[in-house]
């Protein structure tokens, strides 16, 4: 069966959630999780990972509609064409192969006849082989120091990524320095460059196209800074590139054999995997970024294997769809209790948003149902103390992923309890809320009875707000490619639900045009 490319709001599947929609719409959560064995039956395990979608208005016909959507639509088809190398970037004529830049296999991955496995292979060798390097002190700069600082210039896929790995993974860091120079305000290049000795720093320039504004006018001003101390010939020990567009790296005076390369077939927001996350290898060794891919492609054969009512992305996907097309919520929550995962919500912003904030249809129509999602969020407990008040009382219905887990890196059990506990505790406060008669025992005695009637209704919380449960063994390399594999499958797994193209984005090419305009006008 071919992908449908239909309406999924004219599916069988879908009117039978409407049907259900109407009949379950005010069930309550706390009702939900008087059931026996809820938790166990809404609980998903794959390896160091354990998912608990339990607190969540849904019941086990809810999950089975919900897959019955799924299959309709021929999700699994779908799945099979983006591993296999179709053309499934519709609009831009390419494939979507960010899952074979992690495949250890030796299974063959076509485009256009030519098996694209021994390219990835001979990239991954040049990183390793130059991240040796600049990591032991054997590279050295123009006057013969070792490298102390890398500076990664790049925008949008080509920062966020590896800005959001690098530190994430910190705890894994070597003795090098990382910065991410992105903004075209100049006072993000000036304040970096005050901390930079350009004897002792390798700018790894990102672009896949290499013409993105922000980045070159990063790059040039980085350069004229670096030329008042160095000639001309010092560029090679300081400056390499990742990008697909060799023409315009070698005009920019950027050495051939600094050259990483960069594909059509992998899309920006999905690209550290590739070489654009050379500054992941260089931060935290070939090895930990290795054991990144080898987490990635564990959740790529899961998600491409697994059925997909024990299917975590698909899932997970599913229930976001139930929120933001039936109760009609209109932005999700990620909510990390690691402080090293600050950066996660922005990265996923990029990747969720840019994906699938589209309001056309496979076949060029307008949509006339909900899409792509808005993601926001920030890290427990500092986010408890700042916007959860809304989420907890506000009139917004606000589903919320809580990332955690069951170990801390330093061994620091007193607040890896402390941190845990505000984790589950939220959730539950979410979940189950507390009743008026709970919020009156507890202030009975506490004042008068006016004064109790008076504070009553600020004190009560409705509860029935979902949310899930998504914690690892510990923050490691491995577990955190899973992570991020599970969020890019989840968005892909969304927009053939939605009959979306999630791999163009079009709609940031309007006001990038009408700057270049203004620009020149000026
Ligand atoms: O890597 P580059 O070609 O410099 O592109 C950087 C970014 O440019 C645009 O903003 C695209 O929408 C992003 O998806 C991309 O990551």
């Amino acid at each position: 069966m071919a992908i449908t490319n239909i309406n999924p709001t004219k599916t069988a599947a879908w009117q039978k959630l409407s049907n259900h929609f109407n009949l379950v719409k005010d069930i309550n959560i706390k009702n939900l999780s008087r059931e026996e064995n809820r938790k166990d039956n809404f609980s998903l395990e794959f390896d160091d990972l354990h998912v608990d979608f339990s607190k969540n208005r849904i019941t086990n016909e809810t999950v089975k509609l919900l897959v019955e959507l799924a299959n309709e639509v021929n999700l699994k088809e779908a799945i099979k064409n983006q591993y296999s190398g179709k053309q499934i970037n519709v609009t831009e004529g390419r494939a979507v192969l960010h899952t074979a830049l992690r495949s250890s296999t030796e299974e063959p991955v076509l485009i256009d006849g030519k098996n694209i496995k021994p390219q990835i292979q001979s990239a991954l060798r040049k990183i390793r082989s130059f991240s040796n390097k600049v990591i032991s002190g054997k590279w050295k700069g123009y006057t013969g120091k070792a490298i102390t600082d890398i500076v990664n210039i790049g925008i949008g896929g080509s920062d966020l990524g590896p800005d959001m790995i690098v530190e994430s993974l910190q705890f894994y860091k070597n003795q090098l320095n990382s910065h991410f120079v992105s903004n075209v305000d100049g006072d993000h290049v000036s304040e970096i460059i005050k901390r930079l000795n350009p004897e002792t720093t390798l700018f790894v320039i990102v672009s896949k196209t290499f013409t993105t504004q922000e980045t070159i006018t990063n790059a040039e001003t980085i350069k004229n800074w670096f030329l008042k101390s160095a000639t001309i010939f010092d560029i090679p020990k300081h400056f390499v590139a990742v990008s697909t567009n060799l023409e315009a790296v070698d005009n920019f005076g950027i050495d051939k054999n600094n050259v990483f390369p960069m594909w059509n077939w992998v899309g920006g927001r999905f690209s550290l995997w590739s070489a654009v996350g050379l500054s992941i290898s260089l931060s935290v060794g070939f090895d930990h970024y290795k054991a990144l891919l080898e987490g990635a492609e564990e959740m790529d054969n899961h998600y491409k294997n697994t059925d997909f009512d024990k299917n975590i992305p698909v899932i997970l996907a599913l229930i976001s769809i139930w929120y933001n097309n039936f109760y009609l919520a209109e932005t999700e929550a990620v909510l990390p209790y690691s402080q090293y995962l600050k950066k996660l919500p922005d990265y996923l912003q990029q990747a969720v948003m840019e994906s699938n904030g589209k309001g056309v249809d496979r076949n060029g129509d307008k949509v006339d149902y909900q899409t792509g999602t808005i993601v926001w969020g920030s890290t427990g407990t500092n986010m408890q103390h700042a916007f959860m008040q809304l989420v907890h009382q506000g009139t917004k219905l606000i589903p919320a992923d809580f990332i955690g887990y069951k170990e801390s890196l330093y061994g620091l059990t007193d607040h890896h309890k402390k941190l845990m506990a505000n984790f589950y505790g939220q959730m539950e406060a979410l979940a189950f809320g507390k009743t008026k008669e709970e919020v009156h025992l507890e202030l009975k005695f506490s004042g008068n009875e006016d004064k109790i009637n008076q504070l009553l209704p600020f004190k009560v919380f409705d509860g029935n707000r979902p949310s899930n449960a998504i914690v690892f063994d510990k923050l490691t390399p491995r577990s955190l490619g899973k992570l991020v594999a599970l969020y890019e499958h989840k968005i892909y797994t969304q927009g053939i639900l939605w009959n979306i193209y999630s791999y163009d984005q079009f709609g940031v090419e309007l006001g990038k045009e009408l700057a270049n305009k203004l620009l020149k006008n000026q």
